[in-house]
């Protein structure tokens, strides 16, 4: 295993991502009310939650995409809600995000989406070197070679969700987001992803923050289980202790014929 990739701005033992009093509202509605979370160096933390329980908004809100109406964030133990741009690139700098619907550039190739990123941060790097650093994302998300000439219309549905995560890669960033990686794909695709993702996290000591309404990627490789209800966080940790927790989301989703079947093809292995 590699090792671990932390940020020289944090402190020994910090969480790599630290959120406490969080709240967000959009008018009336709160979506979170006073959510605290921790998300600790080299973990794959699963964040479930029913359907609008605001996953995708802390998301956006952990990466700045949204700012929050109170709370403090801390990434990287650097200060995420202060209006500093300095700051905020550094955080960018360090995260790879693989939205739901991949976000890939229509109209780009494969190979010419994953160095958006490479001619952001780096712009004096020559064509041909862009093009190598390229492939290599594109074979460590493990998509044929070839993949790299092609549009994203060209692809499946899963080889698409690879290039996505090609492109998160671009950076090298030790905190990967992944919101619903397996959403939309086959069983036998997603349990490949499900490895893909452990794999990768295991050699590049990534940490990783993946919203998955998967029960069989939380049984399978997630460390962690944040569980979004009543606008907060109720519960964070292994999944053999978060679905014993007495809360009705919890006894339907855990308890259900889905979550017996993942739990016995997790037995199984
Ligand atoms: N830009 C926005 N404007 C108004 N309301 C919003 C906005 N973004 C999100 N919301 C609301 O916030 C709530 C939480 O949304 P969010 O997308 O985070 O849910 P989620 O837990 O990710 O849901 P799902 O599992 O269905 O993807 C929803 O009720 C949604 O309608």
């Amino acid at each position: 295993m590699s090792t671990l990739r932390i940020a020289p701005t944090m402190k020994p033992g910090e969480p790599i991502v630290r959120v406490r009093g969080l709240v967000n509202r959009f008018g009336e509605q709160v979506v979170h009310d006073g959510l605290d979370l921790d998300v600790r160096p080299g973990e794959i933390l699963g964040v479930v939650g029913g359907s609008g329980s605001g996953k995708s908004v802390l998301m956006r809100t952990i990466l700045g995409l949204r700012r929050p109406d109170a709370g403090e964030i801390a990434v990287f133990g650097i200060d995420a809600v202060a209006h500093d741009p300095v700051r905020r690139r550094e955080i960018e700098r360090r995260c790879g995000v693989l939205f739901q619907d991949g976000a890939l550039f229509s109209s780009l190739t494969v190979g010419e989406n994953v160095q958006v990123p490479l001619k952001e941060y780096h712009p004096h790097l020559p064509g041909s070197l862009l093009y190598e650093l390229s492939l290599l994302k594109v074979k460590l998300a493990g998509l044929p070679a070839d993949a790299i000439d092609k549009l994203p219309a060209q692809l499946s549905g899963g080889m698409r969700k690879r290039a996505g995560l090609a492109r998160a890669l671009a950076l090298d960033p030790p905190l990967l987001f992944l919101d619903e990686p397996t959403a939309g794909l086959d069983p036998i695709g997603a349990a490949a992803f499900d490895r893909l993702i452990r794999t990768l996290q295991q050699a590049l000591g990534l940490t990783v923050f993946l919203i998955t309404h998967d029960l069989d990627t939380l049984y399978a490789i997630c460390d962690r289980i944040a569980v979004l209800a009543d606008r907060r966080v109720i519960a964070c940790a292994p999944v053999e202790e978060v679905e014993q927790l007495d809360h009705p989301w919890v006894r339907e989703y855990f308890h259900g014929p889905r979550a017996r079947a993942a739990q016995a093809a997790r037995e199984a292995i």
